[in-house]
């Protein structure tokens, strides 16, 4: 895992763009509207009732335009250094990246399978990487065009450019299924899509669940009319996660921007630049859902780690949750009360644990001080 060193050079730095020029511009704009404002305020009894409409509309004017300043007043962007991630790494985390799909007349099945084969070959340790379709349509079109795609994948993936024809053969050959149901009768697959209809909830979930579910710490989740057009985001990803080992709860998620070649494109465009690079100057990008990175804790509240053997709950997570509920269910003024004493104990025996547990290779060293949410501890009573 990453090098917990806390002296070398960042995994990810923040590269702010604020200009003081165009702060200065935006002072001027301010004070010229509010200027205009408390003009209209002053002589609204003098006027008539459009005056009081143009009031109305320039003070919507100016808490919108209020609301989108605050927004980009300290613009920022992320640069990951990959070749540091690389060096420092010596084994790459999992990642379960998801495509869903819905509707294989709307959503044509050879968009699925450029989505799925743009995920594939992306620049990541192929062994780390698993990826599954979610089809709510029950589409046994798709399944077919997918069970092609996988068989294509073997022979693209490592040489894409050099093996751009059969790229040709597999769109046609998918293209052509479309409206024929001659190859639903030479599978055995296509069994389990015989009698099934979208609605069919049961047997969706028995085709779509078809595989050995891999529960890696990371997921990706991926529109079906969308790809990845750049080889090395999962490592973008993994250097934004991986910047602090120390305290993996430090990001929740790592969204990518959108680009859209349709019509609206230029907008969302404008609004990426825009209004993004601000928003991730203030906290961090927004989730706008296709091309987000989750950790696995996030969505479920647990990872990996927390289970035992058996896929059980473990010891440790048990009494971490039931910590939680108790903290949460005590009442206000005896509640920072309890978390201090809480916390107390927990520092001495969450010592007293890493005391007990030998150091596992790949694991990062028990941090000096626990104050962070992601400490292990035992049970309390009280
Ligand atoms: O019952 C459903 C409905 C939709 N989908 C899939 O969900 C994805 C998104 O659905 P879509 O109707 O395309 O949503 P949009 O409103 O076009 O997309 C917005 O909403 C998505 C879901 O939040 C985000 O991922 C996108 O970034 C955002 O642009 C597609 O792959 C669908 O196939 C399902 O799997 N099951």
């Amino acid at each position: 895992m990453a090098d917990s060193s806390s002296s070398r050079p960042p995994l990810c730095e923040r590269i702010s763009h604020k200009s003081y020029f165009l702060r200065a511009v935006d002072l001027t704009i301010l004070g010229l509207l509010f200027s205009l404002l408390l003009y209209r305020i002053q002589r609204v009894n003098e006027n008539e009732t459009v005056w009081v409409v143009a009031l109305l509309c320039e003070s919507c004017f100016l808490f919108i335009w209020l609301l989108i300043t605050c927004i980009k007043w300290s613009p920022a962007e992320y640069k990951p250094h990959l070749h540091r991630l690389d060096k420092r790494l010596h084994d790459f985390p999992s990642v379960d990246m998801f495509v869903t799909t819905a509707d294989p007349v709307r959503e044509p099945p050879i968009l699925v399978v450029n989505t799925v084969l743009s995920l594939l070959a992306v620049n990541y340790p192929a062994n780390k990487l698993a990826c599954y379709v979610s089809d709510d349509g029950c589409s046994p079109l798709t399944y077919f065009s997918l069970k092609e795609a996988s068989k294509f994948a073997k022979i693209w993936v490592p040489f894409c450019k050099k093996y751009n024809t059969e790229y040709e053969k597999l769109c046609r050959k998918v293209e052509d299924a479309t409206g024929d149901s001659h190859w639903l009768d030479s599978d055995d697959d296509f069994e389990a899509f015989s009698n099934t209809k979208p609605t069919d909830h049961s047997t969706i979930v028995k085709v779509r669940v078809s595989g050995l579910m891999t529960n890696a710490p990371y997921m990706l989740n991926v529109d079906c009319d969308m790809y990845v057009n750049e080889a090395d985001v999962v490592r973008q990803a993994m250097c934004v996660f991986l910047q602090k080992p120390m305290n993996p709860n430090h990001c929740a998620f790592v969204q990518f921007p959108q680009d859209f070649y349709d019509s609206n494109a230029d907008e969302f465009i404008i609004l990426q630049s825009y209004l993004g690079r601000g928003i991730a100057g203030i906290q961090g990008p927004i989730f706008t859902g296709s091309g987000c990175f989750h950790t696995r804790k996030v969505m479920y509240g647990l990872s990996i780690d927390d289970l035992d053997d058996s896929g059980s709950l473990s010891s440790v997570a048990t009494m971490t949750l039931r910590y939680e509920r108790f903290v949460n269910a005590l009442d206000e003024s005896s509640k920072a009360l309890k978390v201090k004493a809480v916390r107390d104990v927990r520092e001495v025996m969450n010592q007293l644990a890493w005391k007990q547990v030998p150091a596992l290779p790949g694991k990062v060293a028990p941090p000096k001080s626990n104050t962070s949410s992601n400490v292990i501890f035992p049970p309390l009573d009280f």
